[in-house]
């Protein structure tokens, strides 16, 4: 998961490969609460690991139920007879899908909760399931704005008697969410009678209700319905557990994935863990992915994309069937060559922000025309590479704004797109962009890299990871591959000198290097340590001076260049490895700072040192790698000098930054 505070998606052109979508949101947190009320252990398998689903296990530990993760496996033993834990302080997050059923169906369990969420949450309105649940007899009150969460279920005395003769009315058309926490809750009191609950105004969403009679079906209970509009919960249900369930991939999740498919030139991408078959109304979105030209095939529990029509074609669209998917429509627009109109999706406003607002604003930053109105938007194409503007998308803490303008990125003009807060996906698909980047294919010199090369101690590695680590992308420490070169040839029992230079490029052009979690392994060897003493370094210089050796290393190091872009540290990084590199930073320091720093270095990891010493070494170093005949170290003639003698880490760091961003198209936009 990208964690920086925004991602800048290189120009993309290609996509192929497979990709295996994390568990449905939808199916995941509604398995979950049906578990929690049944009696004996659920085994839920592929269960999505996202924010959504973290708060709704916490919450139900925290109820009482057993919650146990074993691999791909969550064991819940639900709560059965039992009354849960009360008195607690629930937060929910900004999952609507555990505040509304959660609400329900501790507003049915009896005792004492507060729910509460981030502030959008406080701004999303539960005052229709709250109203069903008054009429019912159930004691709820809010704790802010009236209608909308925070909320208190205030029944310390157990359940009031429950008025369960009428039907009970609940509004369908501002959420479906409403009416799905009163069917996965109200079978807790239909014991003795059939609960009836009928729809006022039109019912949108249908297809979630769909999941969600589906699961109740799994779980023992068999809601009848009339028209969509009338449903009863038949007298003497109760949840009984399946023993296991599977979560299907999440067909929200593939739009993106079908969307890329259309769009990317080459063979396709293969999405497994859903199919046409799927009981999430989202699949639906293959449908509208159809008819704007991509050519969909697909199976049980697997898909297969491809461009078809290209441009893509506009379409006019009823988008009450697919809420969520149909945000990856708006932004499939810009491809096709005339608009796309998506209509009746007036509930994209009172989601995780407001979703009409937020699109509209961020097509027009790329360059669209763009007609909104209280429940549609109107898309306009941008056919000429021309018309594409350099953007970074504000996501409003909205997973589904950040995914769907990934495929922004395909533009015609090469520009790449910057998705700000790319966090936000965490609430429904974590490895989003981990996962988009498996499956695109970008030329190399489309991968951005930023080189810093200079002598030693100037602080290259530590600047190096730190860029690498605002930005999201890779980081190379070209030295550690000398370094361990040279420990590789010492353990072989090779002299490191110029009669030894072939049989070291040999070890070199194998090297059983490994990189994991901030380690270095040489084969099984964790060396991490040995290479980055003094004489590792010294042995490093003197193995690099030797040209059989730097070219044996030259395919690994390329091999680091991979989206969403490299830092790369080391000597000759801009001037030989990547002399295409759109930004090259010679560090620098003089020779009194850097022997300071390093003998700080060596004396904070209870290394002795002689200051005197280091410096005379790192002079020696210095001569050697300036002076050799292959790929001496010097600046690059397109490098930019910085001297950070005075500076801080963070001040170099900050330099280093700031050159990169002013070079970005994005950043050009802004100012021009
Ligand atoms: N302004 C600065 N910029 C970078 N590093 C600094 C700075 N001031 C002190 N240092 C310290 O210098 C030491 C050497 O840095 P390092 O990144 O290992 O250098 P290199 O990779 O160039 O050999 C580190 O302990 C680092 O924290
Ligand atoms: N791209 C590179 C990186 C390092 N080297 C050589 C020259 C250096 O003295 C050694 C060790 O490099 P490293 O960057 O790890 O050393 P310092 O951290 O700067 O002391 O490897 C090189 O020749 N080319």
């Amino acid at each position: 998961m990208y964690r920086t505070a925004f991602l800048d998606l290189p120009p993309l052109q290609q996509a192929h490969g497979t990709v295996q979508l994390p568990g449905s949101k939808s199916i995941s947190n509604r398995v979950l609460l049906l578990a929690a009320l049944s009696e004996g252990t659920t085994e839920v398998y592929d269960l999505l690991d996202s924010d959504d689903t973290q708060v709704m296990l916490e919450a139900l530990r925290a109820l009482g139920c057993g919650v146990e993760q074993a691999g791909a496996v969550v064991r819940i033993t639900g709560l059965g007879g039992r009354t849960p834990h009360g008195g607690l302080d629930l937060f929910l997050g900004n999952a609507g899908t555990a505040m509304r059923p959660l609400t329900a169906a501790l507003a049915l369990l009896g005792g004492e909760y507060r729910l509460s969420g981030i502030p959008r949450m406080h701004e999303r309105p539960i005052g229709d399931l709250v109203d069903a649940l008054r009429q019912l007899g159930c004691q709820i009150e809010y704790l802010g704005t009236p209608g909308y969460p925070p909320l208190r279920i205030a029944q310390a005395a157990g359940l009031p008697s429950l008025a369960l003769g009428q039907p009970i009315a609940v509004r369908g058309d501002v959420s479906s969410q409403f009416l799905t926490a009163l069917l996965l809750a109200l079978p807790l009191a239909s014991q003795s009678q059939d609960i009836v609950i009928e729809v006022v105004g039109e019912l949108i969403s249908k297809p979630y209700i769909v999941i969600t009679l589906e699961l109740l079906a799994r779980f023992g209970i068999a809601v009848r319905h009339e028209q969509w509009q009338r449903f009863t919960i038949p007298r003497g249900s109760r949840y009984r557990s399946p023993g296991s369930v599977h979560v299907e991939a999440d067909a929200s999740s593939a739009s993106y994935f079908v969307a890329l498919g259309a769009i990317a030139a080459h063979e396709g991408v293969r999405i497994q863990g859903v199919g046409l078959d799927s009981i999430q109304g989202d699949i639906r979105f293959t449908e509208a992915a159809r008819a704007m030209g991509a050519v969909v095939e697909g199976g049980p529990n697997w898909l297969q994309v491809r461009r078809g029509r290209w441009p893509l074609q506009g379409i006019d669209l009823d988008c009450n069937h697919i809420p969520d998917a149909a945000m990856t429509l708006a932004v499939m627009a810009l491809y096709a060559d005339s608009p796309t109109t998506l209509r009746n999706i007036a509930s994209w406003r009172v989601k995780e922000t407001d979703r009409i607002a937020a699109m509209a604003c961020e097509l027009r930053k790329l360059g669209a025309t763009v007609e909104e109105g209280a429940d549609f938007i109107r898309v306009f194409p941008l056919p000429a590479a021309a018309d594409w503007r350099a953007a970074s998308i504000h996501t409003y803490d909205d997973h589904r704004v950040a995914m769907c303008f990934s495929l922004a990125a395909f533009n015609p003009a090469g520009l790449p797109v910057r998705i700000e807060d790319p966090r936000c996906v965490a609430k429904t698909f974590p490895d989003y962009f981990e996962t988009l980047f498996s499956l695109v294919r970008t030329p190399l010199p489309q991968i951005p890299v930023i080189c810093i090369d200079g002598p030693t101690a100037s602080g290259k590695g530590t600047v190096a990871a730190a860029v690498a680590e605002r930005l999201g992308y890779g980081f190379l420490d070209s030295g550690a591959m000398y370094r361990i070169t040279a420990l590789a040839a010492l353990r072989a029992g090779l002299a490191i000198d110029a009669a030894h230079e072939h049989d070291i490029a040999a070890l070199a052009r194998t090297l059983p290097v490994r990189f994991a979690e901030g380690r270095i392994y040489l084969g099984g060897d964790d060396v991490s340590d040995a290479i980055r003493t003094e004489e590792a370094g010294m042995n490093a210089s003197r193995v690099s001076a030797l040209p059989a050796v730097r070219l044996a290393l030259v395919d690994l190091q390329h091999a680091f260049r991979r989206l969403p872009g490299l830092v790369a540290d080391g000597r000759d990084m801009g001037t030989v490895i990547f002399p295409d590199a759109p930004l090259k930073v010679y560090l620098t320091a003089s020779a009194t700072q850097r022997a300071e720093r390093r003998y700080k270095q060596l004396i904070s990891k209870g290394i002795s040192a002689n200051i005197d010493d280091l410096r005379a070494d790192l002079e020696a170093r210095d001569t050697r790698d300036s002076t050799r005949v292959v790929a001496p170290l010097k600046p690059a003639q397109d490098a930019l000098v910085l001297d950070n003698s005075s500076l801080t880490i963070e001040q170099a760091v900050q330099q280093v930054l700031d050159w990169w961003l002013e070079r970005q198209p994005v950043a050009v936009a802004v100012k021009g």
